[in-house]
């Protein structure tokens, strides 16, 4: 804390001590430049910015040629923003108008922390990866990716057909080939049809292979992806869209583990695991009789949710990593990290488009990135529908209010395994509220 009203320092002080943090006060640039030189410990710097000698501007960039990790915080006046807006060119993180409130204090030392762990925290993550948090290809250390890497090691080593359903880039085939490449399966094929890409005749063909003539186009004979799989595992991707003719097929396989190829009336017999996966509600398919419900429960033995990017927004700074050191590579480029405030940016946004977009997304800013770390203008489609604070994402106050509300009640029911009682108690709102919030939000 640098001012010349010693006074003030010493509120400060006692306030941030408080707080649990260390703090000491100076009262004049020179001393503040002789302890950072010393004791690389320092994090922050908040000054006054009007000071005779050194003023706030001049002790800005000294103390960053000595240590640029080392946040400034500039405080001014009331009524001299231009004085804000200079310091925050010269590099000044944030600023405190004088005179403050004490909450206001701890709140802007707080959030200069919070982006220092973050960042701290990607440099770590970027050096740790490929030890940690990693299955096979699969990255993520949030609770809920956690419990997919050990649904993933129970059912490995079963014979068990699973289901995969999620969202489009949640990530559905690279759990599917982790299941494969665990299972005493591995030395057998994976083998990934894409059900949604095909025409039913096309598709049927595919899978079970065709004799030469049996329609037009058939000139010669082909082996179908049941039999190039056989002994190993078949990926079914967009199970949800395949006609009712090849359901019943699908069936026969699964039940009696043999089919006959189009065209020909000889049983081939196959010994092949099916993972099916899907981001389309089969349930609700099957209600609308469009997908048979006994096919459905032979695919569904083990049924495994892969959650949305935005609902463990806790693995993006290392995802963002990880897809940092591929495109680096990819495009021999050295581009060190992510300024926070484009982190801040990747964790406010929804990602509709989940992994894969995130990738894209970081692909693209590699490629764009001119300076050491990606800045908020190497990622700008994204920039104006996040805002990187929720004020600022220019959407009304009602609707940021209930995706507060809505995201509050997931996190207590997750917190406490479910337990609606228990959420409505800590929520202190009555059980009926919680089901209309439920219900309303769609939980
Ligand atoms: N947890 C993860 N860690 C690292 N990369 C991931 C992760 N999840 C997904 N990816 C990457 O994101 C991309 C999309 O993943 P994948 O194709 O498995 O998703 P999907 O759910 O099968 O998508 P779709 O439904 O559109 O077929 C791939 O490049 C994949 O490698």
């Amino acid at each position: 804390m640098v001012d010349d009203d010693p006074a003030l320092g010493e509120m400060c002080t006692e306030l941030l001590k408080s707080k649990g943090y260390a703090a000491d006060a100076v009262t004049n640039g020179a001393d503040a430049i002789e302890r950072i030189s010393k004791d690389p410990e320092y994090a922050i710097v908040l000054t006054d910015f009007v000071m005779p000698e050194m003023d706030g501007i001049q002790l800005l960039s000294k103390i960053k040629q000595i240590n640029s990790a080392i946040d400034v915080i500039v405080m001014t006046s009331y009524g001299t923003v231009s004085s804000a807006v200079e310091a925050m060119k010269h590099g000044a993180s944030d600023y405190i108008t004088k005179p403050f409130k004490r909450d206001e204090l701890v709140l802007v030392i707080e959030k200069i922390l919070q982006m220092q762990r973050l960042e701290g925290e990607v440099d770590r993550l970027r050096s740790e990866l490929g030890e940690k948090y990693t299955f096979g290809n699969i990255i993520g250390e949030s609770p809920k990716i956690k419990k997919i890497y050990d649904i993933i090691s129970h059912v490995s080593g079963t014979e068990a057909n699973i289901l995969i359903q999620g969202e489009t880039g949640t990530g559905k085939e690279l759990v599917a080939k982790a299941i494969h490449y665990n299972s005493a399966r591995n030395n057998h094929r994976f083998v990934k049809v894409d059900c949604s890409s095909l025409t039913e005749t096309l598709l049927e063909s595919e899978l079970f292979g065709h004799e030469k003539g049996a329609f037009t186009g058939a000139t010669k004979d082909r082996v179908g992806r049941f039999r190039k799989a056989d002994h190993g595992t078949i990926f079914l991707d967009e199970i949800g869209n395949i006609s009712l003719a090849v359901q019943a097929k699908l069936l026969r396989v699964l039940q009696d583990s043999e089919f006959e190829a189009v065209g020909s009336d000889e049983s081939i017999k196959v010994d092949v695991r099916i993972i099916a996966a899907t981001n389309a509600d089969l349930e609700g398919c099957v209600e609308k009789g469009l997908f048979r419900s006994d096919l459905f429960y032979r695919l569904n033995v083990i049924r495994i949710f892969l959650p949305p990017l935005r609902e463990r927004t806790e693995d993006i700074p290392l995802l963002a990593a990880h897809f940092l050191a591929i495109h680096n590579k990819k495009n021999r480029k050295t581009v060190e990290g992510f300024s926070r405030d484009t982190l801040n940016i990747l964790t406010s946004y929804a990602w509709p488009g989940n992994i894969r977009e995130l990738e894209n997304v970081i692909e693209r800013a590699v490629i764009l990135c001119k300076k050491n770390r990606i800045t908020p203008e190497d990622v700008p489609l994204y920039q104006e529908k996040m805002g990187t604070r929720p004020g600022l994402s220019g959407k009304p106050l009602q609707e940021l209010l209930e995706q507060t509300e809505r995201q509050i009640i997931i996190n207590t029911l997750e917190a406490n395994d479910a337990d609606k009682e228990k959420t409505a108690k800590i929520l202190k709102i009555s059980r009926a509220s919680l089901y209309n919030k439920l219900n309303k939000y769609k939980i």
